[in-house]
């Protein structure tokens, strides 16, 4: 939650028959009251309402489900917050509230959301943050040294800090474990870190509340939630198994582009077009498939849009200091474009985000369903759009269920009179950007061959048709050894080489030959630059390798790391 957040105006609130939270004076500790009032909560939000007066306690253990937006981080911060002060038995210095999230940018709005709700108590709580990208020694003294009663940590470098002995040391006393955006936590991706965690803490029997919340809650997580719930927890929704599981106030349509190659005019007529529909407050994330492809989307529309409106990008290739920068920019921000990969596609509250626009598929339902909810929070209104290729618009009806709409505009004209303007901007993209993001491409598009309907072969083609959209003038190089990893060897129409470390590119001889559909030979001024090799949606990796000419093991400058990336990072 922002600390500039949007708020639930009274009204509405009222309109719900909602309750004050005055109404809980004597149940819940004085000074969280008197914080929600100094925050202009006046009312509780449904989902606050059910968990502060349906609960058995404040220190039972429950699955809440509700919608994007509704006010869950309070949901969740209030009882444990209300358990702690009441009961006092967390020795100083010891963890008593610990609560997991997936992503570090969330970990710091929970956390500033809780400094808010205890500012108005006589002593201090001290809330702290931990996750990746930041300096873990400097944060491991504080935490050491300082009197950590709250900690919310994404999961990684929590494990990190449970596989000290010295360090686990400090969680002894942990009264209430909350998984935030508890669905994606207990899905595969994510789960062994959370095994690692709950084993490393005092078990379950040692009696702490364990609460998971989200907005969405697919089937196949029930089987593992007993890890964290005890049989007989209670289960409270908002959400009925009838509704649509986006919020209501939000209208979302698709758009088709015929083939991959319109895609980049077809987003550009897209949001001149909502541009021009919004004059005042435009403020809209495009949330693409991958962490390179949104850094050229970033560049590209930076040129295109030439000071027009701002720009931002926020991806997990950048550096911790310059997401945390911009996150707090955006949440200022009376209007501007931000490119996003899923870093933000969770949890994140944006004040006054009008439009969410997807380009590509979404992983899943649940992935689109909590990226719309970056718009529309607080019982606002909001635009959200998802634009698609004809191939992929197999997603529209997997996920009937969603209401989404043809987009009512046709904008075919208006994007083939954007194309000398998106050519210009693509022109002066940096080829290494570009380069990246085809290699991206591929490797995201490798895990939905079968959704999609194509063989490798015609995965490649696919590839280069978005190679030749960034005018490429063939496909960029890609490391043999990457092109192995990603499974693809010896398929027709890659660009294969080696890249040394530092990025200089040589052609191995290792082109697929055969159908490919992209033109072929080196380019002549050399290869581009520092391939990476960020693929698949949950993998990151570093692509950048020095072998000996003519490939084969040879000289390793650089390893390959496949390592496996935590989603949404
Ligand atoms: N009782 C309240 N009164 C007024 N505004 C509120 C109240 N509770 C929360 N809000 C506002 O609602 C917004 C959304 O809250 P929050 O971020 O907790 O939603 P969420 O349900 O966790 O969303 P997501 O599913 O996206 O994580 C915040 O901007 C916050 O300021």
């Amino acid at each position: 939650m922002a600390s500039n957040g949007a708020l639930y105006s009274s009204a509405t609130l009222k309109e719900q028959d909602a309750q004050t939270y005055q109404s809980m004076s004597g149940r819940l500790q004085q000074p969280l009251l008197k914080a929600l009032e100094v925050m202009g909560y006046q009312y509780m939000t449904p989902v606050q309402q059910r968990v502060l007066t349906e609960l058995p306690n404040f220190k039972a253990d429950c699955l809440v489900q509700a919608k994007t937006g509704t006010g869950k981080t309070i949901a969740f911060l209030l009882p444990a917050l209300h358990s702690l002060l009441q009961e006092q038995t967390v020795p100083a210095g010891q963890v008593g509230i610990l609560v997991v999230s997936p992503t570090r940018e969330l970990a710091t709005q929970i956390s500033q959301e809780c400094d808010k709700l205890t500012s108005q108590l006589p002593r201090r709580i001290e809330c702290h943050t931990a996750f990746g990208g930041t300096k873990k020694e400097k944060h491991l003294k504080d935490f050491l040294n300082g009197q950590p009663t709250v900690l919310v940590a994404t999961p990684g470098r929590l494990n990190d800090y449970l596989s000290d002995n010295y360090v686990a040391g400090k969680f002894q006393n942990v009264r209430a474990v909350i998984l935030d955006e508890a669905d994606t936590m207990l899905e595969s991706g994510f789960l062994p870190a959370i095994n690692d965690i709950l084993r490393r803490l005092p078990p379950k029997t040692t009696g702490w509340q364990g609460m998971c919340f989200s907005a969405t809650m697919p089937e196949k997580i029930k089987p593992v939630l007993g890890k964290v719930l005890r049989p007989g927890y209670s289960h409270l929704t908002t959400v009925d198994p009838n509704e649509v599981p986006t919020i209501e106030a939000v209208t979302q349509f698709s758009v088709i582009a015929p083939t991959v190659s319109d895609t980049f005019n077809y987003l550009y007529a897209l949001i001149e077009q909502e541009r021009q529909q919004t004059p005042s407050g435009f403020k809209a994330i495009i949330f693409g498939t991958t962490a390179n492809g949104i850094a050229m989307l970033h560049e590209l529309f930076q040129n295109a849009m030439q000071g027009k409106i701002s720009i931002y990008q926020l991806q997990s290739r950048l550096n911790q200091n310059v997401r945390t920068r911009t996150t707090e920019e955006y949440k200022k921000a009376a209007s501007g474009l931000m490119f996003a990969s899923d870093v933000i596609g969770r949890g994140m509250d944006f004040p006054a985000v009008s439009h969410v626009i997807q380009v590509g598929l979404p992983t899943n339902g649940e992935q689109y369903v909590h990226r719309v909810g970056r718009t529309a929070r607080a019982g606002n209104e909001g635009r959200a759009i998802i634009m698609l290729t004809e191939r992929e618009k197999y997603f529209l009806t997997v996920n009937r269920h969603l209401p989404i709409k043809p987009y009512p505009v046709q904008i075919s004209a208006f994007a083939a009179q954007s194309s000398p303007v998106l050519a210009q901007a693509m022109g002066r993209v940096d080829d290494k950007t570009k380069s990246k993001a085809y290699q991206a491409y591929l490797g995201f598009h490798k895990t939905f061959t079968k959704q999609l309907r194509l063989d490798t072969t015609g995965l490649v083609m696919m590839a280069n048709e978005y190679a030749q959209a960034m005018g490429c003038l063939e496909p960029p190089l890609i490391d043999r050894q990457v092109v192995g990893k990603m499974g693809l060897k010896g398929v027709g129409g890659l660009n294969v080489g080696v890249v040394e470390k530092g990025g200089r590119g040589q052609m191995g001889g290792g082109r697929g030959g055969g159908r490919g559909g992209a033109r072929g030979g080196a380019r002549p001024n050399g290869a581009p630059r520092g391939l990476s090799n960020q693929g698949a949606p949950t993998v990151q990796g570093n692509g950048v390798q020095k072998n000996k000419r003519g490939g084969g093991p040879g000289r390793r400058g650089g390893r390959t790391r496949g390592h496996q990336g935590m989603p949404g990072e």
